[in-house]
């Protein structure tokens, strides 16, 4: 019985298969890597195998938890999330609470990916070739596609171009096991408007398409679960310790690092690396506070200056619009209602099937606006097979204020809506993390500047309308599909439906996908703003490497977790690679 196996594996033990540490059991290691999210869970797993190395996991949160594993249930807003939020700002999230947007993080071993959306999609082919052009060798595509098909266990339905996935990786791709009949429709829709339905990881991304996930047997698949379930004599893995800063010598290399765990400082040795694997916040913040950084930045805070840096900048996410309701006549949804019966608890009890398996029923489609500058999609949306009004908790979880739903969605309780969330993919708004004081436990200043480029704001109003279609197609107006037609407040004196009207909406109620990246750039020593080289090595501070989501030069295109993991089995094999030599 699916529960009973849950059980077993994740909630009657506390480490759920995975070795852990109370100390580092020495007081030098070759390798230390902090954080264990998708960046620095394969960097354990592949340095461990060479077994003459001592690699120590440094984690500031602790296990994954039981809730983490069901698909369906949100774990955002709870002691494995960091709860990080936006700074308020002009442009964007002004509907939202204390106008700011969220920005969740993972706080335990898996990282984010133990509290993502779980869906598994690539960067365009074209994205990495234009960082390779930059000057980052190794990085076109047709040289990382080998590292995403190596992180892969892929077992999918068709359609699937299967020459473009792996089979033999540590991280399991699948559908989810139960699908909604929204999403039979929305493809339906889709080639009704003349697109294919496509396997957005293969030949062609653009085109419409049932949702790839991080997932096993039901289950939700995260970087720890994959890569961490070793038992290697080689590999310590010490949770709830956080590293306060890398430790630097007067020769401007990295030997080791400080952390804090129970209140208590300790050090750490590496003989030949520090990698850091904090993600796109907390490596920034490590970085500055280890005195890599701006140098006008850490001297207002007395850091001394190690490095002079652009560490921080360069923050960019997929900026989406969370305000587009349809209503339809029919009760084929996804209602909160319907799946949170006993029947559905029991057959994901039972079976590990059903609404409980999947982490919001839905679909996606990439798509080019007439803003897009060359092949790649600029657009991606993603259904949402319900709207607020089917379950209230989600918009709160985005930060919709009790007054906003009241007024939106609140009379819409009980009926059946769907909807979709445009997020503009090829974002050029950029904003910058800096630290608010030199405490590792003060939360970092973010400011993402979300919506400051016009042609952002712009991307997702041609996103509306692009939902609008949808919803108008003939599959959908079976149902009697429409928009709902309650103005956003702030909104209200602009004509509903004007393309003034959904600017408004848009910054008003404004999210991103969370895939925050870019802060410790990528780049060749020939660049001023990269932080790392190509092959992630800290400019100018030898045994250092950046291994995560901020080493991304540009924003790709489709969710981020997918490229993280590719990053990280090719950062392992660059580090192998050169100790080999
Ligand atoms: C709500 C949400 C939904 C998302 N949905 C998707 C999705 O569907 N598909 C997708 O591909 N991506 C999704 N993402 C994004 C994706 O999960 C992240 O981009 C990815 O996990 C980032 O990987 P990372 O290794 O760079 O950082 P993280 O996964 O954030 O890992 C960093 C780790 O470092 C630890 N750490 C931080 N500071 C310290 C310190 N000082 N000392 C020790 N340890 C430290 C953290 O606790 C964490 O475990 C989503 C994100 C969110 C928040």
């Amino acid at each position: 019985i699916h529960i009973l196996r849950l059980l077993t594996e994740y909630g009657l033990t506390t480490t759920y298969g995975i070795r852990t540490e109370q100390l580092p059991r020495f007081n030098e290691y070759d390798f230390i890597i902090v954080g264990a999210g998708p960046g620095g869970s394969p960097v354990a797993n592949r340095l461990s195998e060479n077994k003459n190395w001592r690699i120590l996991l440094l984690e500031a949160g602790g296990p994954e938890g039981i809730l983490q594993q069901i698909p369906m249930l949100p774990t955002i807003n709870t002691k494995y999330d960091w709860q990080y939020k936006y700074e308020p700002r002009k442009k964007a999230c002004l509907g939202l609470r204390d106008r700011r947007c969220l920005c969740p993080k993972g706080k335990s071993l898996g990282g984010t990916s133990t509290i993502n959306g779980m869906v598994y999609s690539r960067g365009h082919k074209l994205d990495f070739d234009i960082w390779a052009e930059q000057g980052n060798y190794g990085w076109s595509y047709d040289e990382v596609l080998p590292y995403f098909k190596k992180s892969e266990r892929a077992n999918l339905r068709e359609p699937v171009d299967k020459s473009y996935h792996g089979k033999n990786g540590y991280v399991h791709v699948q559908n989810t096991p139960w699908r909604s009949p929204m999403t039979d429709l929305f493809l339906e829709a889709g080639k009704e408007l003349g697109y294919d339905i496509v396997d957005y990881n293969g030949r062609q991304q653009i085109g419409f398409s049932d949702n790839q996930l991080t997932m096993v047997n039901g289950t939700r698949c995260s970087a720890s679960k994959a890569y961490l379930r070793i038992r290697r004599s080689n590999l310590d893995i010490v949770t709830e310790a956080t590293v306060s800063r890398v430790l630097i010598d007067d020769n401007n290399h990295a030997y080791g690092v400080e952390f804090i765990k129970n209140n208590k400082t300790y050090r750490v040795n590496a003989g030949k690396e520090v990698i850091l694997s904090a993600g796109t916040i907390n490596t920034p913040q490590l970085l500055m506070l280890s005195g890599i950084g701006p140098k006008d930045h850490l001297d207002e805070l007395g850091i001394k200056v190690v490095k002079d840096a652009r560490v921080g900048y360069n923050l960019c996410d997929h900026v989406a619009f969370i305000g587009l309701t349809f209503l339809v006549n029919q009760s084929f949804t996804f209602l909160q209602q319907a799946i949170s019966t006993p029947g559905a608890a029991l057959q994901y009890a039972i079976n590990g099937t059903g609404p409980f398996s999947t982490p919001f029923p839905g679909g996606l489609a990439f798509t080019r606006t007439k803003f897009a500058t060359d092949a790649r999609p600029d657009l991606e949306i993603v259904l949402q097979a319900g709207s607020f009004n089917v379950d209230p908790r989600k918009g709160r979880a985005r930060g919709i204020t009790e007054e906003v739903y009241d007024t939106v969605w609140k009379p819409l309780e009980g009926q059946t809506t769907w909807g979709i969330w445009p997020s503009t993919q090829l974002a050029r708004s950029k904003g910058r993390v800096t630290l608010r004081s030199t405490n590792i436990k003060d939360h970092p200043i973010i400011d993402a500047n979300l919506l400051d480029d016009p042609n952002d704001l712009e991307v997702l109003v041609e996103g509306v309308k692009f939902a609008i279609e949808i919803s108008k197609s003939k599959t959908l107006q079976r149902y009697g599909s429409r928009l709902h037609d309650i103005k956003i407040p702030g909104c209200e004196t602009l004509e509903f439906n004007s393309d003034d009207y959904w600017r408004c909406a848009i910054r008003q109620l404004t999210t991103t996908f969370n895939h925050e990246m870019g802060t410790a750039k990528m780049g060749p020593a020939t660049d001023p703003t990269a932080v790392v080289d190509p092959e992630l090595r800290v400019h100018g501070v030898g045994g250092l490497r950046v291994i995560d989501a901020s080493i991304m030069p540009e924003v790709p295109v489709g969710h981020l977790a997918a490229t993280i993991y590719m990053i990280a089995e090719k950062g392992a094999d660059m580090i192998k690679q050169s100790w080999q030599n």
